[in-house]
């Protein structure tokens, strides 16, 4: 939640140095001047921290700069943090954050003193939609009174183990519960809890050692061809234009080829990779589940956007303007109906788009549907099994990608067409949304199953693990 600490407690695990209760330990993290002004996170940050082979950090800042490479060069392992916002304000740079930059793991963030808050079950909320195995991190222990703490403890516990949830929560108080839960982590039923002190120090080398423990998740599918999501780009001084992101799966080399895109009319263009950078260091290639920055050959900045991916020619990539998804609305005030617009975000994808059919006439919270989307603005990349997730406002919906609609910039045409019922309705030529006026006819059918959004904990259990947070 906002203000609990997560700039500060990176600042002191990559810096070394304790904080002293006014934020001197986040000034090193900040990376805008009104985030220095406001003590606010705005954005989505990196930071490292090395081990060596013994555990040790190997982090030297010096006049409080880090050199990454020189982390890189001593680690044997490194932990990379994705810094993100805690302020609602800034909830869909957060959300972006999740589902762009594709984390092995979620620490959240909870000040002892404060509680769990509206923003702690959102971001619960979105850890569990996405299924990444999650901890939990206890700040200002310091501070908090010891009823204040405990009280935090309890309702702590007991949302994770709230039928929403269904995670055994532990407590770790010693190096053998670090062992323990490190090692039985990734089940994702599991979620160590830890209370430290960012200005004490207190507790800091049990959440030390349990980072060094840790192995990343996502597998690197090295022998698949390569996918690789642009979350951010760049003009470079002397180097030209930069994309950063992740890869998917694969591995993606020095000078090798790959397709970019989509364009605005859906189609991909052969690019070369003119150089590699991890964690700030060249290297000569990256594999699935690493982050990396590509130098481009011949491109132009203003040609590329966030949610473009760079794939292998093998895959031969087509984008879509519009796809189907099995949704599951997590809340919603009213009824969500065909027609009705809001951000989805999948993978580093962000972009608004209308919903033209569901499976059944209106949508309420708790609902289960399948829907077809259509973007507003850009034709899109997209792969069956994605995760979705659809707000605006306070409406939010998770699912994932269940089908695309392939575009074929040619002509604008999209190949046979069915509803999202399958059934087959009339091909219409597939053109770049103009009007959100379109209307499609709605479809019957499709199975539901409610249940009260705000339903207590006791509540006995529903297949949605965020809806009841
Ligand atoms: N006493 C005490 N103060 C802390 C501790 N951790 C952080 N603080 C203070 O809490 C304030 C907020 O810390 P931040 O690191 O900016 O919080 P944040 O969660 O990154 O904030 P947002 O990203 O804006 O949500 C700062 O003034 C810190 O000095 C702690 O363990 N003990």
């Amino acid at each position: 939640n906002v203000d609990a600490g997560k700039s500060t407690l990176l600042g002191v695990l990559t810096h070394g140095e304790l904080d002293n209760g006014r934020g001197t330990a986040r000034l090193k993290l900040f990376r805008h001047k009104h985030e220095i002004e406001t003590g606010r996170t705005s954005s989505v940050g990196n930071d490292i921290l090395g081990f060596d082979s013994k555990g040790n950090i190997v982090n030297k800042p010096v006049q409080g700069s880090l050199d990454w490479t020189k982390i890189c060069e001593n680690a044997t392992k490194v932990v990379t943090f994705i810094d993100l916002a805690g302020h609602e304000k800034y909830l869909k740079t957060t959300v972006f954050g999740m589902t762009g930059h594709a984390p092995d793991f979620t620490m959240l963030m909870v000040g002892a003193n404060m509680g769990i808050v509206g923003m702690t079950k959102e971001h619960l909320g979105l850890t569990l939609s996405l299924h990444i195995p999650i901890f939990v991190v206890v700040t200002k222990i310091d501070m908090a009174p010891p009823n204040i703490l405990k009280e935090t403890l309890r309702l702590l516990m007991k949302m994770l183990k709230s039928p929403g949830c269904r995670k055994t929560p532990i407590l770790i108080k010693n190096h053998d519960d670090v062992v323990f839960s490190a090692t039985n982590f990734t089940t994702e039923t599991l979620c160590p809890i830890f209370q430290v002190s960012n200005v004490s120090g207190e507790n800091l080398d049990l959440l030390r050692s349990f980072l060094n423990f840790l192995s990343a998740r996502m597998p690197a599918h090295v022998n698949d061809p390569a996918e690789f999501q642009i979350d951010d780009t760049y003009s470079v001084p002397g180097v030209g234009t930069v994309v950063s992101g992740t890869a998917l799966r694969g591995c993606i080399k020095l000078n090798d080829t790959l397709l970019l895109g989509p364009d605005p009319v859906g189609q991909f263009v052969p690019i070369t990779v003119k150089s590699i950078h991890r964690k700030r260091m060249p290297v000569k290639e990256v594999r699935g589940g690493q982050t990396a920055s590509f130098a481009l050959k011949k491109v132009k900045k203003s040609l590329l956007r966030k949610g473009m991916v760079m794939v292998a020619p093998s895959l031969n990539p087509v984008a879509c303007w519009e796809f189907e998804g099995e949704i599951l609305v997590l809340h919603h005030p009213t009824t969500i109906q065909v027609r009705y617009q809001a951000m989805v975000h999948c993978g580093s994808v962000r972009q608004t788009a209308t919903i033209l059919e569901m499976s059944q006439d209106c949508l309420r919270t708790g609902d289960r549907a399948t829907l077809r989307f259509r973007f507003i603005k850009n034709p899109e990349y997209l792969r069956p099994g994605q995760k979705i997730v659809f707000r605006e406002g306070r409406t939010k919906a998770v699912g994932e990608v269940t089908k695309t609609v392939p575009y074929a910039a040619s002509g604008g045409h999209q190949s046979g067409r069915q509803n999202v019922n399958g059934e087959n309705s009339e091909t219409q030529p597939q053109k770049p949304y103009k009007k959100r006026t379109r209307r499609n006819s709605r479809s019957k059918g499709g199975e539901t199953r409610t249940y009260p959004s705000n339903a207590p904990a006791s509540t006995p259990p529903q297949d949605s693990p965020a809806g009841q947070l």
